[in-house]
């Protein structure tokens, strides 16, 4: 039967080169190669099946996981898949599974603060799958404040062994991704306890269950927390608890790169920052803000393409109703977050330069870089997860009821999501490590120590708490440099004024903790100004393709506009922008969701996902939705039978009931 392109109509619409944007989307053209090669090997392989994961049994959907991850390691040995194609497969299958925390974490931790001979000796094990490995932080009694953790690893000199132990209920490890069920090995952050003398918390690696037949070894007490969030959605991973009874493992265990334990017990710090034992945190929220973009393109996606193929009211003598992507309502809600997703993409791409560049210097022993790092990385991660995870909330109601379907993908899709705002640092606490970064830099800018990186405009403090905003007509909000300048003026002036109360208090922590939603404040406003700031740079490099240039400067107006509008309180009391330069936002927001209501499906198109990765009957690339919503419906398992299952023991005698109580 032939196929037909339900938004056909609309893609003939399209106003610039999709293939070039997909080059852009995906990185390089060798980049988008590679995606496209590998997300159908996936969709082809029936192993990688998804479509029944929200009515599989916990032990099914974890069976799954099981299967999955062994078929796709497999596959990796089978096609000496590199790592970069790797990477591609696990983000195509679409499970968490223990895999992630293996080599998302696991690895990364022991590369980061183990010795090179600690390298040489756990790598190729892991490497080789010959063990996996978990990143078991967090307690039942502490996530966020990881120096309260309260597990211990004390030295026994005796002989030359820690004892690690959990004294309370509230020292299990509880969440770690994995070690519920499938680990082999754990790093376990725990406190140090030389001679009596409490050093604080390091990482060790120790093996928690046997490896010839999976049993937990003597002293650890290990399994799944349970349930989470969805269905389907996270409950594939085994997150998982953990308690030791006395459990004895050799020294050299203690990943000994920041500090190291001698033979005789004898505690000593190397000149490396102690911060760098929170190192492999960094690494992965550097890669949840590349992770947003992709959820949220996603989601988008789903409800570009639905929200063209939906039509309600507006038929005009009989003819078709409106679509409602043409409701300026409609395109008010979705178009910004469109832009998120394209903005994301960019200040995760600059973020992975960030990282690498510090990463690169650490080995060289400048640690300079390193507090930029953290704050970029901690507001960043928390930026991008919180406005994903409403970004996709904000998706499923755009798609009306249908959205609220199963099949139509965006229940799991955040379900799935949610936790980001969560894990690798509660999104709250990570922006007031950024505060506390830009109270540093406010506090130094007297003293002759020029900010630099994302706090160099703090240099010229003095004209941005005084300068006003040029725009006199709508289009002056086309000009980069007019953006900008409210931008830093807005995060400037709020970090000043919170700088300014803070020194109104006897002391720095009450400070903070009295004024710590101001805080929160300052530093989303600094963020917001990181992604904006990206993109317009972004925007000044060659971009080739007929018209996607024009696209992506759209786009980066819109983010920027509707933040501007969304903040306009930020800005207005700050004095940045005039309540008439606050309308004319509004003008030329209108003006722009005219410009790329044409090519919304061009833009969507551009992210390259297959049906099988958007898992989603709303947003199928053929937009054939109502017949595909109709057939769905029918493999529902309540659908096997045309007469329920307790018709006979429930439903019946309700009704005889019934009749009976008539009859009286
Ligand atoms: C089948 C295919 C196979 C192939 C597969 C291939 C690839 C797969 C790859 C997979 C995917 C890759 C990656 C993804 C992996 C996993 C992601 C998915 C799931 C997530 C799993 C979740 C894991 C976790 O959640 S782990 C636990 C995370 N926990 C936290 O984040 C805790 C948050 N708390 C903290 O970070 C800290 O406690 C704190 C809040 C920062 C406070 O710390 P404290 O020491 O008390 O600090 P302060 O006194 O405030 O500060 C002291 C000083 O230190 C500075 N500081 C703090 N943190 C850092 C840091 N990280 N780096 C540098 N500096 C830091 C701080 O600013 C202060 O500085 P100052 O003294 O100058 O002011
Ligand atoms: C799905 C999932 C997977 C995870 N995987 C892992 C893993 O693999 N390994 C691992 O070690 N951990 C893992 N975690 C744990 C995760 O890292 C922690 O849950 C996270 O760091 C938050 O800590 P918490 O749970 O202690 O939250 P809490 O700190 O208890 O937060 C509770 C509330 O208190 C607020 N709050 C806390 N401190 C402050 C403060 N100083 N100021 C203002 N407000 C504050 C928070 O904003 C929040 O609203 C995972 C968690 C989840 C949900």
């Amino acid at each position: 039967m032939e196929e037909i392109d339900h938004l056909g109509h609309e893609r003939s619409k399209i106003e610039f080169d999709v293939e070039a944007m997909k080059i852009v989307w995906a990185g390089s053209q060798r980049a988008l190669e590679v995606s496209d090669r590998i997300s159908r090997l996936v969709a082809s392989d029936p192993i990688f099946r998804k479509d029944d994961r929200t009515i599989l049994s916990r032990k099914e959907l974890f069976n799954t996981t099981l299967r999955k991850s062994a078929h796709a390691w497999k596959r990796i040995i089978e096609l000496r898949l590199t790592e970069e194609e790797a990477s591609r497969l696990r983000f195509y299958i679409d499970q968490p599974a223990f895999m992630d925390l293996h080599w998302g974490m696991f690895i990364p931790a022991i590369k980061g603060q183990g010795t090179e001979e600690q390298q040489k000796k756990w790598l190729p094990l892991a490497y080789k799958m010959q063990i996996i490995g978990c990143y078991a932080q967090t307690e039942l009694g502490h996530g966020s404040n990881v120096q309260g953790l309260e597990t211990t690893a004390t030295f026994d000199p005796k002989t030359d062994e820690f004892i690690l132990h959990s004294p309370t209920l509230t020292s299990s490890k509880w969440w770690p991704g994995g070690l519920g069920k499938a680990s082999t090995h754990a790093l376990i952050y725990s406190r140090l306890i030389t001679d009596g003398q409490d050093h604080g918390v390091h990482g060790f690696i120790v093996q928690l269950r046997s490896l010839d037949d999976h049993l937990p070894l003597p002293g650890i007490t290990i399994g799944d927390i349970g349930i989470k969030f969805g269905n389907g959605a996270y409950n594939s991973m085994d997150n998982g608890v953990l308690r030791f009874d006395h459990v004895r493992i050799p020294r050299d265990q203690m990943l000994m790169r920041v500090s190291q334990v001698t033979r005789e017990g004898k505690y000593l710090q190397s000149d490396v920052p102690r911060q760098l034992v929170y190192g492999t945190m960094v690494y992965v929220r550097q890669t949840i803000v590349s992770d947003a973009s992709c959820a949220l393109s996603r989601a988008v996606c789903i409800a570009t393409r639905y929200s063209a193929v939906r039509r309600q009211f507006g038929s005009q003598d009989g003819g078709p109703e409106t679509q409602v992507i043409d409701y300026k309502t409609q395109q008010n809600r979705l178009f910004p977050l469109l832009a998120s997703a394209y903005a994301y993409r960019f200040v995760g791409e600059w973020l992975k330069w960030l990282y690498t560049d510090v990463t690169q210097r650490l080995q060289a022993n400048d640690f300079s870089t390193l507090p930029e790092a953290h704050a970029c990385t901690a507001g960043l991660k928390s930026l991008t997860t919180s406005a994903t995870a409403d970004g996709i909330e904000e998706c499923r109601k755009l798609c009306g009821g249908h959205g609220y379907l199963c099949s139509s993908g965006l229940p799991e899709l955040f379900a799935v999501y949610i936790p980001a705002c969560t894990y690798e640092g509660d999104n709250i606490v990570l922006l007031l490590q950024v505060s506390r970064f830009l109270m540093k830099t406010v506090s130094q800018l007297g003293s002759g120590i020029k900010p630099v990186g994302t706090t160099a405009y703090m240099g010229q403090v003095e004209h941005l708490m005084q300068c006003h905003c040029d725009v006199q007509r709508a289009e002056d909000w086309l000009k980069p440099s007019v953006i900008l300048a409210a931008f830093q003026a807005r995060a400037a002036r709020m970090s000043v004024a919170c700088a300014q109360n803070l020194s109104k208090f006897s002391s720095q922590e009450e400070g903070f903790a009295e004024l710590s939603a101001d805080l929160v404040e300052a530093a989303v406003a600094h963020c917001q100004l990181i992604v904006v700031t990206k993109y317009i740079e972004k925007l000044q490099q060659a971009i080739p393709g007929k018209g996607v240039k024009e696209q992506l400067a759209a786009l980066c107006n819109i983010y920027a506009l509707s933040l501007i509008h969304k903040h306009q309180g930020d800005f207005l009391a700050n004095g940045c922008i005039t309540p008439k330069q606050a309308s004319l936002v509004n003008w030329q927001l209108r003006s722009l969701y005219a410009q790329v209501r044409p090519n919304v499906i061009g833009l969507v198109d551009a992210f390259n996902y297959t049906d099988h990765y958007l898992g989603s009957i709303l947003g199928r690339y053929d937009g054939n939705v109502y017949p595909k919503l109709y057939e769905e419906a029918w493999k529902d398992p309540l659908n096997d039978s045309v007469v329920p299952d307790g018709y006979h023991e429930f439903i019946r005698p309700m009704l005889k009931q019934q009749l009976r109580t008539a009859r009286l």
